[in-house]
């Protein structure tokens, strides 16, 4: 999809090959993130284990706030598929900004699960992924980057949930206004669901897991990342994460008129 043509941001099967291409992004990320330790110490605000000079919040904070500020500067957080992790630490771009049309309704700055995705990210995920359980391997910062740059790759993919939403709702105007109009929750999730696309996801991750973490070359599997931690993930997480930005989405739906 092209974010400069509407109406190729609005076709469904559009939306789901972008969805498709995240999986092997996501997957690589945590193949790497697997590589490192646990490293519980960079998650903690404990200047017993690591001392961050004015600073309150732990060094992946930290290194991820510098991020923020820096990316917002050439416009990461203008794309309307970015969603900042911490919105206080955001600049306006020297650059001038990038005319995109109308494209979700104008509330969608407000629909953000960065703070969800990140404490899940941390508790569930991490040793699910990580290499060994437990001990600093001192690798800090390289494994502070991996972490950011995996959870903006789950951030961006869980956030096309919007799209996801935007693009059943103009598919089925009167059924979803009316969902809306009574507040039925488990309506809209039923109407969302599309359990035959989420098995089809979970079958592809798996064999795209054991692919992608097995060196070609050699004939043993020497899997990096346990392929049944990435579907897990997707399963327990990534999807339904996906359909609660949908429904936060569309429940303020109507809030907008276009
Ligand atoms: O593709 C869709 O229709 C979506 O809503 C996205 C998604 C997903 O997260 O992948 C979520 C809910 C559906 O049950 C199927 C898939």
């Amino acid at each position: 999809m092209n974010f400069m043509d509407p109406e190729s941001v609005y076709n469904l099967s559009n939306i789901r090959e972008d969805l498709i291409r995240m999986e092997d992004t996501i997957i690589f990320n945590l193949i790497e993130r697997s590589d490192f330790y646990r490293n519980p110490s960079i998650y903690v605000n404990d200047s017993d284990k690591i001392k961050i000079p004015n600073f309150n919040g732990s060094f992946l904070d930290w290194l991820f706030q510098q991020h923020e500020t820096i990316e917002s500067q050439v416009r990461r957080y203008q794309s309307p598929d970015q969603y900042p992790f911490y919105p206080n630490v955001i600049k306006e771009s020297f650059l001038p900004p990038i005319k995109y049309p109308k494209l979700l309704a104008n509330y969608f700055r407000e629909v953000n699960v960065n703070k969800e995705i990140m404490e899940i990210y941390i508790k569930e995920m991490i040793p699910r992924v990580a290499k060994k359980e437990g001990d600093d391997d001192e690798n800090f910062g390289s494994t502070a980057m991996s972490d950011i740059i995996t959870l903006q790759s789950i951030s961006r993919r869980i956030h096309f949930g919007m799209f996801v939403a935007e693009a059943k709702f103009q598919a089925d105007r009167e059924l979803y206004t009316n969902l809306i109009k009574d507040k039925d929750i488990d309506g809209i999730v039923e109407n969302i669901t599309n359990s035959a696309v989420e098995e089809k996801i979970l079958n592809r991750l798996l064999i795209k897991a054991k692919t992608y973490g097995t060196d070609p070359t050699s004939h043993e599997s020497n899997n990096k990342v346990h392929p049944e931690a990435v579907v897990g993930i997707y399963k327990d997480w990534v999807i339904p994460l996906t359909k609660k930005v949908e429904v936060e989405y569309l429940l303020r739906r109507l809030e907008d008129e276009f």
